[in-house]
């Protein structure tokens, strides 16, 4: 290419980048207009509500459905949610309680749900996550629920037992771990690796073919097990890109996750309300007493009523020895009239039914 055709492409550039700008600028001035109109209309006492998620789940499917590319979708999706964060934080900045410390998955699914121009606060457990959450402390949280290698994540299912929220949202992420070191790591005298339990767990069958002798310690985050190996010459951790790139490690191997699909599914927790989209998933604790057929009869209305059901899970109900709950997860809103109708149902043959929340599926 001549030097004179690249010349004329960045004169074409920076006019189009002139009027993105532009673009851009209107449409953050439209949202601060949107934020006027919200506070002018509230009722006697009502506190306004400037994040829509139902709305954002229509903007960002709106954008993949009209774009048409070279960029793809999720590219495109991912630039918009940019956007709209930054509008949003004209409006109300969010402030978000994530499972810290920095460096986390549950960080990047926060920044990759309500994008990077939020207030994040990193807690130390998830159980704190929820109290920020009640307390009022914080707008949102973010915690990790399932991982499609490793199952459920029973300490975020225990608090959902203990506190009072909404599931206000749900966010999936792609999950890749690296061996990574540090600048005084000796390669060939690595005698223990640090991770989290369940990311240790996701790379068992690695470890167990390159590093079958080397002690496998669980530590309280992957970013906790990046941190450490920063001090130490004999040491590795099992961690993501944003450990990595935060604490300045080497990357001595890379994607080592047993399945090439390992994903973790995130969820937002907050204490607001999220209208319908239509296209919508539902999240119930259910407790049925304990008689031969109660799983069946709880079953029984979804079948009948072709709820697509998207995750069943057990756990113990903590009110009696040998007494379990179900964690129901499935397609539809609450508000729905067939959903409410299957609801009615198997609140009459259960000990407790508790709506955790109905909100848009993860977009991106
Ligand atoms: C502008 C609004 O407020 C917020 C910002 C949005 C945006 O930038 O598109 C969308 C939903 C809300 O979270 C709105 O409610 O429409």
């Amino acid at each position: 290419m001549s030097e004179q055709e690249l010349k004329a492409l960045r004169v074409r550039i920076d006019t189009l980048d002139e009027k993105i700008l532009e673009l851009i600028s209107d449409r953050a001035r439209c949202a601060e207009e949107v934020a006027r109109v919200k506070m002018a209309s509230l009722a006697e006492g009502e506190k306004p509500v400037f994040y829509r998620p139902e709305r954002e789940a229509q903007v960002l499917k709106r954008v993949m459905e009209r774009n048409k590319g070279p960029l793809s979708n999720e590219e495109m999706a991912r630039l918009f949610r940019e956007v709209m964060s930054s509008c949003l934080a004209l409006e109300n900045p969010l402030h978000v309680a994530y499972l810290g410390p920095e460096g986390t998955f549950t960080q990047a699914a926060a920044m990759k749900h309500f994008g990077h121009a939020v207030v994040s606060k990193p807690m130390a457990a998830i159980d704190e996550v929820f109290r920020e959450v009640v307390a009022g402390a914080v707008n949102f949280g973010v915690v990790p629920v399932e991982n499609s290698t490793e199952g459920a994540v029973n300490h975020t299912l225990d608090s959902f037992l203990e506190h009072d929220m909404v599931i206000c949202g749900e966010v999936e992420l792609r999950i890749h771990h690296h061996l990574l070191i540090g600048e005084n790591t000796k390669t060939d005298a690595i005698t223990r690796i640090y991770s989290h339990a369940q990311s240790l767990a996701q790379c068992r069958k690695w470890l167990d073919a390159h590093y079958p002798n080397v002690e496998r310690i669980a530590v309280s985050s992957n970013a906790e097990a990046a941190k450490r190996v920063k001090g130490e010459w004999n040491s590795a951790a099992i961690a993501g890109d944003m450990a990595a790139s935060l604490y300045g490690l080497q990357r001595l191997a890379e994607k080592i996750e047993d399945r090439p699909d390992n994903s973790t599914r995130f969820l937002i927790i907050g204490n607001q309300e999220v209208p319908p989209t239509g296209d919508d998933k539902t999240s119930i604790i259910v407790s049925m007493s304990n008689r031969p057929g109660a799983l069946h009869e709880l079953l029984v209305p979804f079948h009948d009523n072709g709820i697509d059901l998207t995750r069943i899970e057990t756990r113990p109900s903590r009110s009696g020895k040998w007494t379990y709950v179900f964690f129901i997860d499935f397609v539809g809103h609450h508000r729905d009239p067939l959903i409410k109708g299957v609801l009615e149902k198997i609140s009459q043959e259960a000990v407790a039914l508790k709506v955790l929340g109905s909100y848009p599926k993860a977009v991106l």
